[in-house]
């Protein structure tokens, strides 16, 4: 109904009011009632007048106002001012389309088109960006959909890795998981635009780092702990049976995909994948999650993904990195006080880098230092900091301590409860987290050979929600054996091991990257040696029909190379540049060379040496070689995250970012702040303890808590260092006291009634993560915020109706969080902030990547995949410049809260199911978020190659 004909019916009726002294209600506005109640009436229909807010007509259709304001205006979106994305926006290279780090200059709307399909990418908004490039929300036309493009730098090592993530990505989701079962992120396409490797990506929304960091770095609630464990076991054990290593593992590269309810989580950036006998380089994994055996400069598999799957879900748990190393010194000194041992001797004795941590004792030195659990039995020592002092001529950077407990038992079991809980909750969740801790402790074991598998670790009890009554023993799996291969392998994108993919290289239309439209002609030969074929391994997770080659595939030629080539129609190609020989070259011996900015064309293909399938540009030169940060790196969005930064073992200007994230300790407005304590002077600093009455947690029993159940210290004040000494005598028995006999010892966990000493301490955020500063939070503005929190709200609740209504145009936009407060400087007081997954997103048959993908591959004119999700676009929410990593789609609403059951119960082959009873897993009732963080800075560094 119009609203002038809703203004005529009002004035008719005022007409009929006045001109008749007797009132007939079948006359006026009362008529369409009346003729409801005289049947043969002629019927009208009841309509309600909404008038847009006068914003929206100002605003929405300012276009046609200006038009009636003056006929003669004429519009045109060309005229608009160019709103970049990327930043730097001047552009010196390639013709000047790439700023100064080589990126490709974004600005909304541009159309990334990939020229064989003729299929456009509209850019509207920037999601993120890493190592490799940036990530672009965009739009497609065709199809309808959203999706995240990957915009690689103009730069020939990254093309040339990028292409390695093509190939294993694709590989992993076309070969090993066609149903899109195994929790690993679609590939849909690839192609070059202006010299740029684009890679277009199913969207998907906030990542798990900034889901914690929503929840104020509280850790999340076990049931969604364990939902996500049980979805990333899922794909790793995929991986494995792939033989692919991830080697960057963290919750970054985790991302919720609410397109599917309830919530899912899936894997991204295979940028650092290689394959597990490829492992040529050293300094992978980001340090945080970086395995001992990593660290140690020893050989490793693909057990390096289940530790920094560990440290995630320990992070989950707590909110905070289990071992947040400021320096890998820091890191392994962590590893060995809260997991109260170290690396086994056999490993001691053959990595490289042992002795930077250690030193030999010799066995006459058993009985003598023998206090220590370790010290006993090894004839290694770790070195103290004065020793390492000693020894490096350098102090070793020493983070601050988080956990007021340093161990891992005692950092779990006295993790502040959330407030309100009943006792019988406690008990519940305190079985639970023995279980978890048991759970942890064979995830980051010190042994690669004794650490589970991703299949032994999904059916531990903590993942699969059975009662937990006495330390897990997996079944055994049978050990992989050594396979010799010597195969070449074309890494050109005009070539390449697409044997097994059933590409021809010369099937027009299927080779997305034409040798002459690469912008970094690169081809090399891979020696390949040493492999290890999985022979018969009883582990297998994979269920498709991909499953069978994966058993002692490498150990089969003819299967060896089961990649797809992401571009080739030329063939087989060996090519030496520059006279440099690939040949057997030693990844030692490839560096990036010095590329001299502004040669228009951004690089020249014979600047560079190539690198092999497997690795990475973050992983084979030493970071000394590319210490600077890019100029280009906008202030705005902060250094990097100790686990981004310097812990990544990036040469491309990951920088330490450790030590800026060390200086910058925030208070947030805290009442009763701690005080300040610089990590060099205080190496054991304990946290703080909240007060009791302040360390509330919603109202949700054990398992039917929210995703992010909150662990409010709203009131929390510094511990004194009293109890800051543990040593690894004391982290051992710790351990040896709960698990006597072979048999955990269920102690009832105090709750937040009954404290714990030195329990119910959370750091403030400001103390850990570099994002978060006083400057950058002044930057922010209201409306930035508000636009956050209704992202915010948008995402969490999708009801019913809107999912029936709305199938494929992804979240729904709900009313507004309450008790928004944008004011940064005050320490949310309320409790939790809540998700909920089974109210979220489009509905699962909405979601058919899968569909998409297989076109995508045998046929490049239907490459579009289905997508559920299309989250509105924030274009025109965000200043510019404003890079949104993982923005998230998360949403609140407060009616929906649910109880949980006590115990969830976990089909590991229903991937997506919901905790046990179907309850509701992701809302806590009546505590609306009063504030929330600032979400859109990058937890990394903006580099380039210098
Ligand atoms: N499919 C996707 N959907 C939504 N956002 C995405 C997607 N892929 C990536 N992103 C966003 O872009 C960011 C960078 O992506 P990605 O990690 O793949 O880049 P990278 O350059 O390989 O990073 P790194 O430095 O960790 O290697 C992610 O952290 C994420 O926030």
């Amino acid at each position: 109904m119009d609203e002038g004909s809703s203004s005529s019916k009002e004035q008719a009726a005022e007409e009929a009011l006045s001109s008749s002294s007797s009132w007939r209600p079948s006359q006026g506005v009362f008529g369409p009632y009346f003729s409801v109640l005289q049947p043969n009436a002629k019927p009208q229909s009841l309509r309600v007048v909404v008038r847009r807010p006068l914003v929206a007509r100002l605003t929405k259709d300012i276009v046609e106002t200006y038009r009636i304001c003056n006929p003669q205006f004429n519009y045109s979106e060309e005229l608009n001012p160019k709103r970049f994305l990327t930043s730097p926006s001047v552009g010196v290279l390639n013709d000047g389309f790439d700023n100064a780090n080589s990126d490709l200059i974004l600005s909304v709307n541009l159309e990334l088109v990939n020229l064989d399909t003729k299929r456009r990418y509209v850019i509207k908004d920037m999601l993120g960006h890493g190592t490799f490039g940036q990530v672009a929300k965009c739009w497609v036309e065709e199809t309808h959909r959203f999706l995240a493009v990957k915009v690689i730098k103009n730069q020939p090592a990254y093309y040339q890795q990028a292409l390695v993530e093509v190939s294993i990505l694709t590989t992993l989701n076309k070969k090993f998981d066609p149903d899109d079962k195994h929790h690993i992120v679609r590939i849909y396409d690839y192609f070059v635009y202006r010299r740029h490797l684009c890679i277009a990506f199913e969207l998907l929304d906030t990542n798990l780092y900034e889901l914690i960091k929503l929840n104020h770095f509280r850790g999340l609630s076990l049931s969604i702990v364990q939902l996500f464990s049980k979805q990333i076991l899922r794909g790793l054990a995929l991986m494995k049976d792939a033989a692919i290593i991830h080697c960057d593992l963290k919750p970054e590269n985790i991302l919720l995909c609410t397109s599917v309810k309830p919530a899912e989580v899936k894997i991204i950036d295979f940028g650092s994948a290689c394959m597990e006998d490829r492992t040529v380089y050293s300094y992978i994994q980001s340090r945080y999650y970086r395995s001992p055996e990593v660290l140690l400069g020893y050989q490793y598999t693909t057990a390096i993904d289940m530790w920094s799957f560990g440290c995630i879900v320990a992070e989950l748990f707590l909110g905070l990195p289990l071992f947040p190393g400021a320096s890998e010194f820091d890191l392994l000194r962590r590893m060995i006080k809260i997991l109260g041992g170290q690396p086994p001797d056999h490993i001691l004795k053959d990595a490289k880098n042992t002795s930077k941590f250690f030193k030999f004792v010799g066995s006459i030195n058993h009985e003598e230092c023998g206090s220590g659990p370790m010290s006993r039995s090894s004839v290694y020592q770790a070195l103290t900091d004065e020793e390492y002092e000693a020894r490096e001529s350098k102090k070793p950077v020493i983070g601050k301590e988080y956990f007021n407990h340093m161990n891992l038992e005692a950092i779990v079991r006295k993790y502040p409860y959330r407030k309100n809980l009943a006792e019988e909750d406690i008990f519940k969740e305190s079985q639970i987290r023995l279980a978890l801790i048991d759970f942890l402790r064979g995830l980051v074991e010190f042994d690669p050979a004794k650490r589970w598998s991703p299949v032994q670790a999904s059916k531990h009890p903590f993942v699969t929600g059975e009662p937990f009554t006495c330390p897990y023993r997996p079944a055994p799996e049978t050990p992989r054996l050594p396979v010799s291969q010597n195969v070449k392998v074309d890494h050109h994108p005009a070539g390449g091991h697409w044997f097994a993919a059933g590409l021809s290289p010369n099937i027009p239309g299927r080779n997305r990257v034409p040798v002459q439209s690469s912008p970094h002609y690169q081809v090399m030969q891979y020696a390949h040696v040493g492999s290890y074929g999985s022979l018969g391994s009883h582990s297998s997770y994979h269920d498709g029909a991909g499953l069978s080659s994966s058993y002692g595939s490498y150990g089969d030629s003819s299967n060896l190379h089961a990649f797809y080539s992401p571009a080739g129609p030329s063939g087989m190609h060996l090519y030496a540049q520059n006279g440099v020989s690939i040949l057997g070259s030693s990844p030692d011996t490839r560096r990036f060379k010095q590329l001299p900015p502004g040669n228009g064309l951004g690089v020249s293909p014979g600047n560079f040496v190539p690198m092999s399938l497997g690795t990475s540009p973050s992983q084979f030169t030493p970071p000394s070689m590319y210490s600077q940060i890019s100029a280009g790196s906008p202030g705005n969005y902060g250094p990097s995250s100790p686990s981004r930064g310097s812990c990544h073992g990036s040469p491309l200007g990951k920088m330490a970012a450790g030590s800026q994230y060390n200086n910058r300790r925030k208070g947030w407005g805290y009442p009763g702040s701690y005080q300040s304590q610089e990590i060099s002077s205080s190496p054991h600093w304990q946290g703080q303890v909240a007060d009791g009455n302040n360390s509330s947690q919603a109202n949700s029993p054990v398992f039917g808590g929210s995703l992010l159940h909150l662990h409010s210290n709203s009131n929390p004040r510094q511990q004194g260092s009293s109890s800051a000494s543990v040593g690894y005598s004391n982290a051992h028995n710790v351990t040896s006291s709960s698990m006597q006999g072979g048999h955990i010892q269920f102690q009832k966990t105090h709750g937040v009634h009954d404290k714990p000493e030195g329990s119910n301490s959370l750091p403030d955020p400001g103390d850990w993560d570099p994002n978060y500063s006083e400057e950058l939070l002044l930057q922010e503005d209201s409306s930035e915020m508000s636009n956050l929190t209704s992202e915010f709200a948008k995402g969490i609740h999708l009801g019913q109706a809107a999912v029936s209504q709305e199938p494929l145009t992804g979240v729904r936009r709900p009313s507004q969080i309450s008790n928004l407060n944008p004011s940064m400087s005050q320490r949310p007081t309320g409790q939790t902030q809540a998700f909920l997954p089974g109210e979220v997103g489009s509905p699962p048959s909405g979601h058919e990547p899968h569909a998409g993908f297989m076109h995508t591959m045998g046929n490049p004119s239907y490459l579009m995949p289905h997508f559920a999700q299309s989250s509105p676009s924030r274009l025109g929410q965000q200043p510019l410049y404003r890079f949104n990593q993982g923005r998230p789609a998360v949403h609140y609403n407060e009616s929906h809260a649910k109880a949980q059951s006590s115990h969830s119960t976990y089909n590991m082959d229903a991937p997506n199911s919901a905790p046990r009873n179907g309850a509701s897993w992701g809302r806590r009732g009546s505590n609306p978020i009063p504030n929330i963080p600032p979400t859109s800075r990058t937890r990394k560094d903006y580099k380039r190659v210098v």
